[in-house]
């Protein structure tokens, strides 16, 4: 079953908007299906309509055209039913005043008509301690924490989260993405909303790419590097160099280039030379990239860049680092044939950085 299914929908702030409007199009025959269970990335730029679609899809906004289903519940018909059943970490609308933290989350779980314990709720957001202090001096993470706290009231079949990772510091966005993914073990759909790709890669199943009001794919975010053309920098440290392997890795589709080094990154300075002068015909083959490293590997300096740097057959045995460039497609089947071939210790893949990929999508180059 879809936890989310819009059709056809289009909306238009008009003069009857809630600022004063100059006709703009938020959403444009937007269709996108959520299954049930999913942990679903919402990825746009800022003014994309993401906010709009969560709008629409909580029944705060009526679309201009289209339908909607939440949770198999149509809206606006049965939008009190899908709030029940919905927990929802807005963006840009933390709680003010003078009530404290507890208070917040007890008005929540009252919304629901949920038993829960507030001491729970607020602990498991890492709150207890802070919840008796007002609202209004609290933090952005602070506010962060509270709202998620509030969007678990009463386990919610779907968890509707825009921007939920705003204010919150690396340790604090661990911490969400851990309870996010609770949440989906529990049985919850997972609606996350960011500008921010690296937010939602490390949890999302699949994600929607929405730019100027328009879906422009839906994918996985693995897919979605494949189909951008993004390469992959593999390297392997292996407990011996052992050139069937290079050979073998050598002949991978995709794969572009094959180098050996050793776990130093030692080459002799003939090979420094002939890999220097291969370099400057081909500087731009491979893009440096910083987001995908998996592991304590060193990164390579380029000193041995391109085939001119391999090992000689004098370092068959030895340990060594074999450097694998590739089409990001390729880099599963690269790893295996060598791994067929030799033990393989260590394993860092580098790929296309998330913000060139994203930028793929919203400016039509994939
Ligand atoms: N009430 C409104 N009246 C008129 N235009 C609006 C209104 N709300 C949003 N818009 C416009 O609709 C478009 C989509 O806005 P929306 O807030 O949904 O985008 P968003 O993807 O959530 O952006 P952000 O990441 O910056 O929050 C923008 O051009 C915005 O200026």
């Amino acid at each position: 079953m879809a936890a989310i299914e819009l059709r056809g929908v289009t909306k238009r702030y008009g003069a009857s908007g809630l600022r004063k409007s100059n006709g703009v199009t938020a959403l444009r025959d937007v269709d996108l299906r959520v299954e049930d269970g999913e942990i679903f990335g919402f990825l746009g730029p800022n003014g994309a309509g993401k906010s709009t679609t969560i709008d629409v899809l909580l029944d705060y906004l009526a679309p201009t055209a289209g339908s909607v289903r939440v949770l198999g519940h149509d809206v606006p018909e049965e939008s009190v039913r899908v709030r029940e059943r919905t927990g929802v970490l807005p963006d840009g609308h933390g709680p003010i005043g003078e009530r404290t933290g507890r208070e917040h989350v007890e008005f929540a779980i009252e919304a629901k008509g949920a038993d829960d314990d507030p001491d729970e709720l607020l602990g498991r957001v890492g709150m207890l301690g802070p919840e008796e202090y007002p609202v209004a001096q609290y933090s952005k993470g602070m506010t962060q924490r509270l709202l998620l706290a509030m969007a678990l009231a009463g386990e919610p079949d779907l968890l509707i989260l825009d921007e939920p990772t705003t204010g919150l510091d690396p340790n604090g966005a661990r911490e969400m993405r851990e309870i996010i993914r609770e949440e989906n073990a529990r049985g919850a759909t997972v609606f996350f909303s960011s500008h921010i790709l690296e937010q939602v890669e490390a949890v999302c199943d699949r994600v929607a790419i929405l730019d100027r009001g328009e879906i422009v794919t839906v994918d996985s975010i693995e897919n979605l590097r494949e189909r951008a053309g993004g390469t992959a920098t593999v390297t392997l440290e292996v407990a011996n160099h052992d050139e069937t392997a290079v050979e073998r890795v050598r002949a991978v589709d995709g794969v572009v280039s094959v180098r050996v080094e050793s776990p130093a990154n030692t080459v002799s300075a003939g090979r420094v030379a002939a890999a220097a002068g291969k370099r400057a015909g081909g500087e731009n083959e491979q893009r440096p990239s910083s987001s995908q490293r998996t592991d304590s590997a060193e990164p390579t300096d380029g000193a041995g860049r391109g085939d001119g740097a391999e090992r000689s057959d004098g370092d068959a045995g030895k340990p060594a680092r074999v450097v694998v460039t590739c089409e990001a497609r390729a880099k599963a089947a690269a790893i295996a044939t060598i791994h067929d071939c030799v033990p393989v210790t260590d394993v860092a893949i580098e790929e296309t950085p998330l913000e060139d990929l994203f930028a793929a999508f919203t400016e039509g180059v994939a």
